[in-house]
């Protein structure tokens, strides 16, 4: 057993994931990939390498294939490890198909907002090139690397099968990759070590699948991000947006765990994933947790909708006031909803229809058009005075 055999993966946005490997060692040789056995699967368009093959695993019933395309945008490339059956779906999303909505999109082109530099105590990190406003593009990139999350490999068996993913990518691509951050620092497990520091989950045929977006991982984290990313996993583009004015020079991060959790819940994720200690205003302020409880318990006010409800509108403009002071600008959207039910229930419309919008942009920018909560504030704005809440704390 290694020490990438008790780590778990980013865990947010999507569910906690731990990989945990199986340490029969008799199954480990069972899967080396030799060429003279690995087993071609389906081969053709997108693919530019015969795809190879683990035996069936047992928990995913199907066998796990690396499929490489080197001609994926426009030569930048792109490597999975996934089942014959969801490669399948990778090859028929738009990502593949239609190179032009990638170009009409602008993904994987330079924005000139930012520069990699050393941070202190931070490794390298992205500085903002000049002021950037709230929804200015800071990256928007395709993933290099996706491998479906499984925990039947071996940490031995799995490098294997990564090295292989990676050894395919075009020159500059691979190098870009190996280049990244890595948590550990054991040479034998270099490719798990480097997706452990920079991974992101995404679902794609219904099963969870690592990514890695090199330009991308170049970001640190803050518990008060001034940056939001946002994953389209029709196109697989990652793109970080400004959530508040940066400028020119500051450090732009996104963040890695939730930071609407108290101090000790963020570093409990932060610590053990990515073997660093946050130090963001927010982790050293001695008053943070407290605030993130009046958030709490204002909320908790406000979606009270009870005969004695003392939810308000100056209660929900305290509420968002506290997430501006915090520097959580970019996970607001929970709190513009409930303002704009607060204005919607004492009748003032232009508040209830101010606030919705709101909602909608902050959706719109942390979980994008495909999220049912936008339906709810759509719901609103299309006849406030039909809404439930209307005048229901008049
Ligand atoms: C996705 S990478 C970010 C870029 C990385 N700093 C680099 O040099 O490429 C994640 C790693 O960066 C470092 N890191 C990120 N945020 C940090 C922070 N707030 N404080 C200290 N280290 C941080 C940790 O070593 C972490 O494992």
């Amino acid at each position: 057993k290694t020490v990438l055999d008790r780590q778990c993966w980013h865990e947010y946005p999507l569910v906690t994931a731990h990989i945990s490997s199986s340490t029969d060692r008799t199954k480990e040789y069972a899967f080396v990939i030799q060429d003279s056995i690995h087993r071609i699967t389906e081969f053709g368009a997108p693919w530019t390498h015969p795809p190879k093959c683990t035996l069936i695993l047992r928990n995913i019933n199907d066998k796990l294939c690396v499929y490489t395309s080197t001609s994926f945008a426009n030569g930048r490339g792109i490597s999975i490890i996934t089942t014959p059956t969801i490669a399948k779906q990778y090859a028929g999303l738009p990502a593949f198909t239609d190179q032009s909505a990638l170009n009409a999109q602008q993904i994987n082109e330079p924005t000139y907002t930012w520069r990699a530099s050393t941070i202190l105590n931070k490794g390298i990190g992205m500085l903002a090139t000049k002021p950037l406003v709230f929804a200015d593009r800071v990256t928007s990139y395709t993933p290099a690397f996706l491998a479906l999350l499984e925990d039947e490999l071996t940490t031995h068996e799995r490098e294997k099968w990564w090295r292989l993913a990676i050894e395919q990518l075009p020159a500059q691509t691979k190098e870009e990759f190996l280049g990244l951050a890595y948590v550990f620092g054991d040479e034998r497990f270099r490719v798990q070590d480097i997706v452990q520091a920079n991974t992101f989950q995404v679902e794609i045929g219904g099963r969870n699948h690592l990514a890695v977006w090199p330009e991308t991982s170049r970001l640190n984290h803050a518990c008060n991000p001034n940056a939001q990313y946002i994953i389209n996993t029709d196109m697989l583009s990652h793109t970080v947006r400004a959530t508040r004015p940066i400028a020119e020079g500051e450090e732009i991060t996104i963040s890695y765990t939730s930071p609407l959790d108290p101090y000790s819940v963020r570093q409990n994720h932060l610590r053990p994933s990515f073997r660093f200690k946050c130090a963001c205003s927010r982790c050293t302020s001695h008053t943070s947790d407290d605030t993130l409880s009046l958030i709490h318990s204002l909320q908790a006010q406000l979606n009270d909708w009870s005969a004695s409800s003392t939810g308000s509108p100056e209660m929900a403009e305290q509420l968002l006031q506290l997430h501006r002071e915090e520097g959580l600008e970019g996970f607001m959207d929970v709190a513009y909803g409930f303002a704009a039910l607060a204005y919607s229930a004492v009748g003032d419309e232009t508040g209830a229809v101010k606030y919705a919008e709101k909602a909608k942009e902050a959706i719109l920018m942390k979980d994008g058009m495909w999220s049912a909560n936008l339906r709810i504030w759509e719901e609103l704005l299309m006849n406030v005075k039909a809404h439930w809440s209307w005048r229901r704390r008049e």
